[in-house]
């Protein structure tokens, strides 16, 4: 069938928005009509050359929320007219990763998403006979893709895909990573750096948590009245100051916070928020990716004196299992979405989406096809 579709033709080109040719869905596949998409900053990073795992033509997108148009054999948890939310980290539920109980990474299309491929090894898209590569699983920026089943969560069938979508990434790594990850409890002092979607996405999670302190840094100001809206107790900017912005945290807070989270993809800020966390337990989550062959650094010393360094993907969350749940907190105002969704744009405009958060002016822009 035919679909309208944002294709990446090269790596620093704009987006080409034209019509591509969507293959029926295979055994243990689904296709998705995608109603809404957000565009995240990782959609960016692949986009401009300096992702290592970028695969050129694609089409990008991983942020949207769709309907169900027609299953593959063998599919048993989807039917036609079911809303969906595709997952970049899928959940089998029976891979050693899913049966641990200690992570949410699966690993069973992990190989063939990364070649931007079906898990048979082949792509259902194209463009006048050209193969294009599949991103991160879920290519969202086509009006409809092709999905495995296990890399598609159920949701709510009146739950709001304008707004939902966003729960496909952004909203759910930042909310996530406090729940899942760090765990944060009530009084806990919490540093976000970069209060971007992910960031702000953060600080909601901290203030759901019932944090204490909720502090957030960023380099551009424009970002200070949302992030205090959305709950940060205080805001910084690096260049007001001098010293070491970790000096600084460690001023504020009396020795370091409890947690801090890297939401930028900096190594150089991933160092400073480790290092002000606070000796002896503060622990520093690193969300952020950075670019190819960059490294992280700090002095051992930092972990032999109670620091902890870590990741998280998606939040850490199950998604077939946790974002229907998380859908309807958002339905019941439990989770704000509203304040994310800065810009709304038809999937024509969708280069304009790029040019607002390169210029720092958007959270998110939500793409329709409509
Ligand atoms: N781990 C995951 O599962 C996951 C998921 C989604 C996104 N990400 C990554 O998270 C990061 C943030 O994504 P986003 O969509 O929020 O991006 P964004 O561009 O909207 O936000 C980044 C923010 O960081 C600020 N910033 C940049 N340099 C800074 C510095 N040196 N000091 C302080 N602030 C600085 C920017 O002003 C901006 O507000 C990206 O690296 C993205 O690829 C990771
Ligand atoms: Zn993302
Ligand atoms: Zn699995």
């Amino acid at each position: 069938m035919k679909s309208r579709a944002a294709v990446a033709f090269a790596a620093g080109q704009p987006l080409q928005v034209v019509e591509i040719d969507v293959e029926p869905p295979r055994a243990g596949e689904v296709l998705v009509r995608i109603t809404h998409t957000g565009v995240c900053h990782t959609d960016a990073f692949t986009l401009s050359g300096e992702d290592p795992e970028g695969l050129f033509p694609v089409v990008l997108g991983h942020e949207g929320a769709g309907v169900v148009v027609e299953v593959g054999e063998g599919v048993t948890s989807l039917q036609p007219g079911d809303h969906v939310i595709p997952l970049y980290t899928a959940e089998c539920r029976e891979c050693k990763f899913c049966l641990s109980g200690k992570t949410n990474l699966c690993q069973k299309v992990r190989a063939t998403q990364g070649r931007g491929l079906m898990p048979d090894g082949t792509s259902r898209l194209s463009y006048q006979g050209r193969m294009l590569h599949h991103y991160m699983g879920t290519s969202t920026f086509s009006e409809y893709t092709v999905v495995p089943e296990i890399s598609l969560a159920k949701i709510h069938p009146e739950a709001p895909h304008e707004k939902v979508c966003l729960l496909g990434c952004g909203v759910t790594t930042g909310i996530g990573a406090v729940h899942n990850t760090a765990k944060v409890k009530p009084g806990d002092t919490v540093a976000v750096f970069g209060l971007g979607g992910i960031g702000l996405a953060v600080i909601q999670g901290a203030r759901q948590a019932r944090a204490g302190r909720v502090i957030g840094i960023d380099t551009n100001p424009g970002k200070f009245e949302l992030a205090r809206q959305m709950g940060a107790t205080d805001v910084v900017n690096p260049r007001d100051h001098a010293r070491p912005i970790q000096d600084v945290i460690v001023e504020m807070t009396d020795g370091g916070v409890d947690f801090s989270f890297e939401c930028i993809g900096n190594v150089d800020v991933m160092r400073s928020a480790l290092e002000c966390c606070h000796k002896g337990w503060g622990e520093s989550v690193i969300i952020g990716v950075a670019g190819a062959g960059q490294e992280i650094r700090t002095r051992p010393f930092q972990l032999v004196t109670g620091r902890v360094w870590r990741g998280s993907a998606f939040g850490g969350v199950k998604g077939r299992t946790q974002l229907p749940g998380m859908v309807e907190q958002a339905m019941r105002g439990e989770i704000e979405l509203d304040p994310f969704v800065t810009h709304t744009l038809p999937l024509e405009r969708i280069n304009e989406a790029f040019e607002l958060m390169h210029a720092g002016e958007s959270i998110r822009t939500v793409i329709h096809f409509d």
